[in-house]
């Protein structure tokens, strides 16, 4: 069962303001990153109680890890965090993914709330109770399924975003098109980057789409692994170059590079068409720029994928498409044929 409330709009923030005031909560908490705190508390802030406190962590990926929650669980406990506090978790994916984390092992479990302010967060992370940090590497391999209070998603976050982080985000729009709903796939395929004034119905569609998905599969036995499409490879290419200064990409842009490298793996086990994996190629490389190793990197990023959650002893257990709109989950892949679909896509 879900027991988290979403709100989207302008007035999701206003739903926030109701739940911080609820007699039961003892203190209210913000979690923002550096820039987060800078840029999307001024819109936040009206809506919190007075004696709100606020603990800024530092921004990016390679701060998604367990020494950065005993930062934010020792501020917890130096400032008497009791079981009544409820956690405001405000930025994109690291924080909502750490925060929701954090919240969930302090003290057994205290409330949070997603304010999710990147698009990827509005349109994934924030929703569906996933939460987690990086490990010795490799994404989430620490982290906890648990549903925050409430989901308050104010699309007006989006208009500081870097333009960057903003295509990012919609890779996970085209994941959920991908592995569900072939008609947004084909209406928005020309299209590009959406250059929308309000994202709230393209949020909105994915939001609800995620929402169905794991309705029916919360703790990820099945069919949620759906929501998997294009991290197989995904993840294992943000983690190989996240331990390469310099060499880092976002998340989405993995996504994007993982989705051509996993429907070129579908249509080589006859399960998706050669016209349908080049309408995917061309649109994924008309939004998304192309992610940059060598061949003889292959092998190394493929290692990566041995530690996928959807992984059962030494099989790789990947999400493919058996056409668009329609993912499958629970298909066997060996590591040649992750290094070989990774040099396909090198070679495009
Ligand atoms: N739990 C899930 O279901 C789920 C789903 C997808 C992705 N994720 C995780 O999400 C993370 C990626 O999230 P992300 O792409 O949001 O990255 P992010 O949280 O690192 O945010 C991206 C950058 O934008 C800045 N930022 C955030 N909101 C801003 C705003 N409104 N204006 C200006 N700057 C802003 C941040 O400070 C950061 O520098 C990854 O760790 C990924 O694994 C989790
Ligand atoms: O919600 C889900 O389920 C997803 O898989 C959504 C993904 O976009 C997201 O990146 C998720 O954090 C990946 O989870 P993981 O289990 O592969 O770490
Ligand atoms: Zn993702």
């Amino acid at each position: 069962m879900l027991n988290e409330t979403l709100f989207v709009g302008s007035s999701a923030l206003a739903k926030l303001a109701e739940l911080a005031v609820r007699p039961t909560i003892s203190q209210v908490v913000v979690v923002a990153d550096t820039n987060t705190a800078r840029q999307c508390m001024p819109l936040l802030a009206p809506h919190l109680p007075q004696g709100h406190r606020v603990i800024e962590i530092p921004a990016g990926e390679e701060y998604k890890t367990l020494l950065i929650c005993e930062t934010l669980w020792t501020e917890l406990t130096n400032h008497h965090a009791d079981r009544h506090t409820l956690l405001i978790n405000l930025g994109g994916g690291v924080v909502t993914d750490l925060g929701g984390f954090a919240a969930a092992l302090y003290k057994r479990g205290i409330s949070f709330v997603q304010v999710p302010t990147t698009l990827l967060a509005q349109v994934d992370a924030s929703v569906g109770g996933k939460t987690g940090v990086d490990f010795l590497g490799f994404k989430n391999q620490l982290g906890v399924f648990q549903q925050p209070l409430a989901v308050c998603i104010d699309p007006r976050f989006l208009l500081t975003l870097d333009p960057r982080q903003l295509t990012s985000g919609y890779a996970e729009v085209v994941k959920h098109w991908l592995i569900a709903d072939a008609e947004a796939f084909a209406r928005n395929r020309y299209v590009g980057v959406l250059g929308v004034d309000d994202w709230t119905p393209v949020i909105q569609e994915s939001v609800a789409l995620k929402q169905q998905i794991v309705a029916q599969d919360p703790l990820e036995t099945g069919l949620r692994k759906l929501l998997n499409f294009g991290h197989t490879v995904g993840h294992a290419l943000e983690s190989y170059l996240l331990q390469q200064p310099g060499r880092e990409i976002l998340h989405g842009e993995a996504v994007a590079a993982g989705m051509v490298c996993e429907a070129w793996l579908s249509y080589r086990k006859g399960l998706l068409s050669e016209r349908e994996l080049e309408q995917i190629e061309s649109f994924l490389f008309s939004v998304f720029v192309k992610v940059q190793f060598v061949g003889l990197e292959t092998e190394a990023i493929a290692e990566f994928a041995l530690q996928d959650k959807k992984n059962a002893g030494s099989v790789i257990n990947c999400t493919l498409l058996s056409g668009i709109g329609q993912g499958v989950y629970d298909q066997p892949i060996t590591l040649p044929e992750i290094a070989e679909s990774l040099r396909y896509y090198h070679r495009l």
